[in-house]
Parts: C-alpha cells; structure tokens; sequence
C-alpha cells in the first residue's frame, strides 16, 4: 500500500511539476492564463499616470488666496466655450492658486521654438524673455530646431531651466520650414520627451513675452485664438477652403480661428496633433497641394474635430502692429513687427 502511495505521489510531481514550470517560464501561456492584461482607454496615459496629472488639482491647506464667485467677474468677453472648456482671459484664473497647485506635481514643461535661417536673430530676445515670464519657477526645456546651432545666444537661464539645440536642415521656402514644424515636433516627443515631459508648448520665435504665461495655461490640448481673427464671423477665417485638401474647413464651420504660432498641451495630445497634421500635410503634397497656411490651416482643420480643452485668449499671441482692444488687458506673448522681405527665404 505504502509502495502504491509513493508511486502516486512521484507520478503526480511528474506530471505537475513540468506544468507549472511550463506556465511559469512561457510568457505568452503565462500571460493567457494567468495575467491578462485590460485594455482601457487610458493605457497610453498609465505610465506617467498623466490623467490623473491633468484632472487631479490639489491646492495645499491653508493657502490664502482672493474669493472666488460665480456671480460675478469679467462680462466683457466669453471665458467658456459651447463645449465648456475655459477661455483664458486676464482676470479669471487666480495665479497663486494656479502656481501652487501645479508646484506639487513636480513638471516639466517643454518648448519647442524654431530659428531657421535668419530667424535666429529673435532667439535672444525671445529666451530672455522667456526667463522672466514663461513658467518662472518650473522645470523648463527649451528645444531650439535650427540650422545654425554655433550661433545660439548666451541666455543666463535660472536652475532648472535648460535649452538644446536640435539640428535641422535649412530650406530656400519659408513654407517649408513653417510646414515641417510637425514633423519634428512629433520626431522629438518621440525621440526624446517622452521620457521625462509632461506638457508641450510650440512658439513661434519671431515674438517676446511680455508678461505672465503660466500654470493657467496648462490644459489636455490647449490652442490660442488669433489676434487677427477674433472678433471676426467665421466666413471670414483663412481656413483651406478647398475640399481636395486635408485641411479643409466648410463653409458653416469651425469654431474659432487658432494661432499656427502657439499651441500646446499634454505631451500625448500634441504628439497626435503633429503626427496628424505632419501626415496629412504629407499626403496633401503627395496630391500636389498646400494649404492656404500651411501647418496654421491642419491645426485649424485638427481643432474643430478634436475640441481643444483649454482656449488662451489673444493675450497669449498678440501682434505689435496691432492696436489694443479694451477687452484685451494684458499681452502676454506677442509677434515682434518684421520685414518679411529681409528675413525669409523666399517671399
Ligand atoms: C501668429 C501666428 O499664428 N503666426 C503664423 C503665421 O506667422 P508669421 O507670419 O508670423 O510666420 P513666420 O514668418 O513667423 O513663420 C513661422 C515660424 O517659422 C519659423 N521660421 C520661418 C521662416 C524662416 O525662414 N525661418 C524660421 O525659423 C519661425 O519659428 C517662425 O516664427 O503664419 C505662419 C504661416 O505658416 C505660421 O502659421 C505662423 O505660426
Ligand atoms: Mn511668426
């Protein structure tokens, strides 16, 4: 009987044995069986736990700050959208708030800015600048894309503030270089701040901060309205108005005209726009046809389908030739007035 016992028992461990080290071992029968993964929407977030980076606002205790109301405050201007994002006006966000909620995530925020050509000349002025006014006390990385990384400028930049110049070739079209931006926006979230970014902000370098761009801005997808267009009817946006384009916009639609020269926001989202604009942009040219604004028209087409969550005010990209509008209180970030004929390639 005891014989029998034994028998059993060895014949069991043979027969267990192997199998569990067979499951154990074989990832794909390990994982079939035993740890299946769930596909959520959410799983391109999940590493960085970015969701819950952008929806989670923990304000410290005790912090002091001004009362806030909802029955009233600005009546001038529209500070929401039909699809209930916030529109970013001077005097409806509460800066110390903003700052100190944002300070406990610990971000980076990184900025992409192209000098191609003669388009260096801005850089100085726009760095320096940005020093005063742009995220002061972030992590900040500058990314400039330029054909002449030996004249970069010296900009004393404060800890935790970097720049990097990251080579591109230099083109005899202006549309060109503007068109391209995309394309390398998405080569570097890919290549490089995936690993360690959060937000993205892609500027236009011919322009100087003039005042405070924050933690207010910060948003899922963030765009900024046009100087040039805001007050106007939507017949008479600049949007690619033929069909045959990618970047069409009918007649009837579109919402707002945004800035090609400032736009933003969460790392993944802008890695989406730029993949998408890049590669309709391609396919367009493929056809034989660019549109009316280049990369500023794929925005605008991108945009109306995917609702930006965030929408700063043309405080964030006024325009020097412009005259100020009662409404507009403060400028924040503006295009420096230039003679295209001197400094483009092409005209
Ligand atoms: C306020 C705003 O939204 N501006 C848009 C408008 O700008 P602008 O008329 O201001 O165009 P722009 O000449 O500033 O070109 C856009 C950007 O491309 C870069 N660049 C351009 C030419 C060059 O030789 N070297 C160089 O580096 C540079 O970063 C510049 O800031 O129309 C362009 C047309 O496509 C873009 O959509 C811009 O974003
Ligand atoms: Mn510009």
């Amino acid at each position: 009987m005891q014989l029998v016992n034994k028998i059993l028992l060895v014949s069991l461990l043979l027969v267990v044995l192997p199998l569990v080290l067979y499951y154990y071992f074989f990832p794909t029968f390990r994982d079939l069986f035993f740890e299946q993964k769930e596909i959520t929407p959410f799983s391109r977030y999940a590493e960085r736990n970015i969701l819950s980076q952008e929806f989670h606002l923990v304000a410290p205790d005790h912090l002091k700050y001004n009362q806030p109301s909802i029955v009233s405050g600005r009546t001038d201007v529209v500070t929401v959208t039909p699809w209930l994002a916030p529109v970013v006006w001077e005097g409806t966000f509460d800066p110390v708030l903003f700052d100190s909620i944002y300070k406990q995530k610990n971000i980076t925020i990184a900025a992409t800015v192209f000098a191609v050509g003669k388009y260096i000349m801005f850089l100085k002025e726009f760095l320096e600048t940005a020093e005063k006014h742009f995220f002061v006390g972030f992590r900040v990385h500058v990314f400039v894309f330029t054909d002449r990384p030996n004249e970069l400028p010296q900009v004393k930049m404060a800890a935790g503030r970097q720049l990097t110049a990251y080579p591109v070739p230099s083109s005899k079209r202006w549309q060109e270089i503007s068109a391209r931006r995309m394309e390398f926006i998405q080569e570097l979230i890919e290549k490089e701040l995936h690993k360690y970014a959060d937000y993205i902000f892609c500027l236009d370098v011919d322009s100087r901060f003039h005042s405070r761009w924050g933690t207010e801005s910060l948003g899922g997808l963030v765009a900024v309205v046009h100087p040039g267009y805001y007050r106007a009817d939507r017949s008479e946006f600049p949007y690619e108005r033929r069909p045959e384009s990618r970047a069409y916009v009918a007649p009837g639609e579109g919402d707002f005209y945004y800035c090609g020269g400032a736009f933003g926001g969460l790392l993944q989202e802008v890695h989406q726009l730029a993949k998408t604009c890049h590669s309709n942009f391609k396919a367009d040219a493929t056809d034989g046809i660019e549109a009316a604004w280049q990369e500023e028209s794929h925005l605008n087409r991108y945009m109306w389908i995917n609702k930006p969550s965030k929408v700063l005010s043309p405080e964030y990209l006024w325009q020097d030739f412009k005259n100020i509008n009662p409404e507009v209180k403060i400028i924040r970030f503006s295009g420096v007035i230039k003679n295209y004929a001197a400094i483009r390639p092409n005209v």
